[in-house]
């Protein structure tokens, strides 16, 4: 059974004293790591403090981005091997923001998500509609070639090692998520193409997680979904309150101890 994931992208908000005091709000009020694995991407300066704040608790710490190589004369980067020394445990790579507005494209984000995997995090490979689908005469067909691109330096015993996310561009930002049965049609395309590139075993264990306009409300209609693992949540995570209600939503719904009638249609 794939564990769910609970990820809170803050992008460019809060401070450090902010995301601190936001981890001292729910520290004592997350679910244990046995039902699900919560995260927060935050922004490189308040990484290291969340580091050191969230230690023995269901939190992991998340980069928001970093560069592909290791050292060098890259003014303004950030290198995994220092977000790896730093305690930082999972990387996003490629966000549908990256790509448009500063211009990262497949290439750039690969060599991310092979730098990430040689520093012993995890990345989280962030994917859109345009690499599971695109329309040609109008009909709708599914693509993968950039998907795998991205995988490209992605080896076989690596791949059990990532974690996927599907924003579609017309749900992230907008207030409105995208239909929980086509959020999960794409996540089960993403699947599938990992089971014909890699094998069904390792697309069976592979965490994708949807996000866009994720919120209280729908978060238990998206999660119900089969083949949604988790979610990337944007503006409705910066609240310490919103978080764990949504958290606690979840964990209602994979809890042993509170069986419900979504729980059998879970893998
Ligand atoms: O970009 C997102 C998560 O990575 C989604 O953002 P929103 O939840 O604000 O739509």
């Amino acid at each position: 059974m794939r564990k769910p994931f609970i990820a809170a992208n803050w992008k460019m908000h809060k401070t450090v004293e902010d995301a601190v005091k936001f981890v001292e709000e729910v520290q004592h009020r997350l679910p244990s790591e046995d039902v699900l694995t919560c995260g927060i991407a935050a922004h490189f300066l308040a990484l290291y403090p969340m580091v050191q704040k969230t230690k023995g608790i269901n939190l992991g710490v998340i980069a928001q981005n970093s560069y592909g190589e290791f050292s060098g004369p890259y003014t303004g980067e950030v290198s995994p091997r220092a977000l790896a020394a730093a305690g930082v445990q999972y990387v996003m790579c490629g966000h549908i923001e990256r790509r448009t507005l500063f211009h990262e494209d497949n290439t750039m984000v690969a060599k991310k998500v092979a730098a990430v995997l040689q520093c012993g995090m995890t990345p989280i490979i962030c994917t859109d509609e345009t690499m599971v689908q695109q329309e040609f005469n109008g009909e709708v067909h599914y693509v993968f070639a950039q998907l795998m691109d991205v995988l490209s330096e992605v080896s076989f015993d690596q791949v059990k090692n990532i974690i996927i996310s599907y924003e579609p561009s017309w749900a992230v930002g907008v207030g409105q998520h995208a239909n929980p049965t086509l959020a999960e049609e794409g996540c089960r395309l993403i699947r599938r193409s990992i089971a014909d590139t890699y094998s069904y075993e390792v697309a069976d264990k592979i965490r994708i997680l949807y996000g866009g306009s994720v919120n209280p409300e729908n978060i238990q209609l998206i999660m119900s979904k089969r083949d949604i693992d988790g979610v990337l949540i944007g503006r409705a995570s910066l609240d310490a309150d919103n978080f764990l209600t949504m958290v606690d939503r979840v964990a209602e719904l994979y809890a042993p101890q509170k069986p419900t009638a979504k729980q059998p249609a879970k893998k």
